[in-house]
């Protein structure tokens, strides 16, 4: 298994957040974690990213134990709603900047970044800066700086939570195609039943800190506490000849 959790625990001020949390995940998939505000999901992606230390439990990616290592070393990037791009770096700027710092050559960083700018359909954008982006463009902006750096790991964390719907959609496929084309192994958070059954391979359910894995869509499908099946009653009894 790439990503295997075992037991992984934390509580703030008595409270517990996250409770003997255990998943795996094979490499270039995607988990789709659901849950209602509250449960723990952010505080999950933050030890995981090592940015909240666990009280319990540990970590693993590619049989490497986490614990210790702080977020650059473990080399997991965590994308959240509101991820600011730097504003004083133009979109290419931004896109390279991970590469810069790897000191890669500047003619291999433009090649990167132009071929990604293409991927993320920001033609002719390359030059502005973050403030003269509209919200769906800046979050492409920095959905390619993370995935441009090849993170072991990427953890999204209710990424398209902001975008009108249409604009959600594309995103979601562009999502599929780049993690595909660049193999990459994610945690997609997000509140959203329709989005978590189109972008997990796997998906899981998480409720006060506990994490239910579904091995079989179908079987999240048929569980009545993944609110599939509410759902689908709702939009029947609209259909009803006598609503
Ligand atoms: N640093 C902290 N100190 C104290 N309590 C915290 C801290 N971080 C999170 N919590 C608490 O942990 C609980 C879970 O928070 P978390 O952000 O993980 O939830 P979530 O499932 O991501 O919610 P949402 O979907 O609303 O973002 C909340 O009750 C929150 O108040």
């Amino acid at each position: 298994m790439f990503l295997e959790i075992k037991q992984l625990s934390k509580s703030f001020q008595n409270d517990l957040i996250v409770d003997r949390l255990s998943l795996s995940l094979d490499q270039y998939r995607t988990l789709s974690i659901l849950g209602k505000s509250g449960c723990g999901k952010t505080t999950l992606l933050k030890l995981i990213a090592g940015l909240e230390t666990a009280d319990q439990g540990s970590i693993r990616v590619n049989g490497e134990d986490m614990t210790g290592k702080t977020p650059a070393e473990r080399k997991i990037v965590y994308l959240y709603q509101e991820d600011l791009l730097f504003p004083h770096l133009t979109v290419r700027g931004n896109i390279g900047f991970g590469l810069k710092l790897q000191k890669i050559p500047a003619s291999d960083i433009k090649e990167q970044v132009d071929l990604m700018i293409q991927r993320l359909e920001l033609q002719g954008q390359g030059d502005k800066m973050p403030h003269q982006l509209s919200g769906g463009q800046r979050q492409r902006v920095s959905f390619g700086r993370a995935i441009i750096t090849n993170p072991r790991l990427l953890l999204l964390d209710e990424p398209f939570g902001s975008l009108d719907v249409g604009t959600r959609q594309r995103m979601q496929e562009l999502f599929k195609e780049l993690t595909a084309l660049y193999g990459i192994t994610s945690l997609f958070v997000t509140h959203d039943l329709k989005e978590a059954i189109l972008m997990g391979d796997d998906i899981g359910l998480m409720k006060k800190g506990s994490l239910q894995v579904y091995l079989d869509k179908q079987d999240f499908l048929l569980d009545p506490l993944t609110g599939v099946r509410s759902e689908i009653e709702f939009w029947e009894s609209l259909l009803k000849p006598n609503y």
